[in-house]
């Protein structure tokens, strides 16, 4: 039997997806799903943003969420940072990886971060800068997350080469990985097709992360083509919870369920249990009611024959 290749899926729903939910989920819960992602096989989480609390208040107990997660010792634990000072917060609490949202669309930087993408870039710099100073091994790595790469709801078009000047900027001032990110579910298969063809011979092999939104029912099939393309981590969000408050129109990321479920069919192999992570929407249920869930496979159910055929294929992988 041919060996299975390994597809990386990173939970961001404790951060991405929570950022524009009404409704504070407490801390308690937050942690409660950590453990029931972790449970489920989930070894990538992107927990918490630093960021103002009065700004974000559902962000305000970043710090306690994070030294839960690294509580887990074989879990790598990814925290947001807008700026220099978040990023002093995140390194101080021990984080594996950082991620700096840096927008390719003017409109939206400003709406975000309120900072041109050159100005952010120059912040993403000076967080590198720090990080050398403080993690002396380079343990926590930087990932420049590219937003508005397919498309912005404020702008409109975001051309090609604006997004490739980008690269080549986050890769100078010392990025160890890229991720591009349709924030506004833009994308569409052809587009992202002939974007990854452009920008991976430029991106020096950190080029790694894909985050798809499903606004438009594209991401399931925008992930296919990113594996032809050698990508092999994504970002999801469980029951498709998500999307930026600063980019309108933005809907929840594609469901961590649903990804993974036909990551696996497609002999790629994710560690990740899908009927543990169904079980695991009760959390987000339980604690806020109002939230809006996603999810094709929660609402169809698995197949009858899955667990069954899913068994035989660990047993023999
Ligand atoms: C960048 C700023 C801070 C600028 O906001 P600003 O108001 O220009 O910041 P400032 O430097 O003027 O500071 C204002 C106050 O905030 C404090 N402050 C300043 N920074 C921090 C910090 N890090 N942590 C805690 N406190 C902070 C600072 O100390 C000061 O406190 P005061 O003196 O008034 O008491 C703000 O615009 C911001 O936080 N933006 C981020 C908003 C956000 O979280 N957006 C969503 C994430 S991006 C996204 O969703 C896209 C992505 C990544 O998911 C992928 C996709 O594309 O789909």
């Amino acid at each position: 039997m041919m060996q299975k290749r390994h597809a990386t899926v990173q939970e961001v729903g404790m951060r991405d997806g929570l950022q524009s939910v009404s409704g504070i989920m407490p801390t308690h819960d937050k942690k409660r799903w950590i453990d029931a992602a972790y449970v489920a096989g989930v070894r990538y989480m992107e927990v918490a943003s630093y960021v103002p609390a009065k700004l974000l208040p559902q962000m305000a107990d970043a710090d306690e969420v994070v030294a839960h997660a690294l509580t887990y010792g074989d879990l790598t634990v990814t925290a947001l940072v807008p700026n220099l000072k978040g990023a002093e917060k995140a390194l101080a609490a021990g984080v594996h990886r950082i991620v700096a949202p840096i927008s390719v669309s003017v409109a939206h930087s400003m709406a975000n971060v309120r900072k041109t993408p050159a100005d952010m870039v120059e912040e993403f710099r000076r967080i590198r800068e720090l990080r050398d100073d403080m993690d002396k091994v380079g343990r926590t790595k930087l990932i420049a997350g590219l937003s508005t790469v397919f498309g912005c709801t404020l702008q409109g078009e975001v051309p090609l080469e604006d997004v490739q000047d980008i690269v080549l900027r986050v890769l100078d001032a010392g990025s160890d990985i890229v991720a591009l990110a349709d924030t506004t579910g833009h994308a569409t298969p052809g587009q992202v097709d002939r974007f990854f063809d452009a920008l991976i011979p430029q991106a020096q092999g950190k080029l790694t992360i894909a985050h798809f939104h499903d606004t438009r029912g594209m991401a399931l099939p925008n992930t296919m083509i990113a594996l032809q393309h050698g990508i092999h981590e994504f970002d999801a969000s469980l029951a498709g919870l998500g999307g930026c408050p600063h980019a309108p129109g933005a809907t929840g990321n594609v469901a961590t369920e649903d990804l993974v479920f036909m990551l696996e069919s497609l002999g790629y192999h994710t560690g990740i249990d899908v009927q543990q992570l169904l079980d695991a929407r009760s959390i987000i249920q339980q604690a806020l009611p109002q939230a809006v869930m996603y999810g094709s496979l929660a609402h169809a159910g698995l197949p009858k024959a899955y667990s069954k055929q899913s068994n035989i294929e660990k047993a023999v992988v």
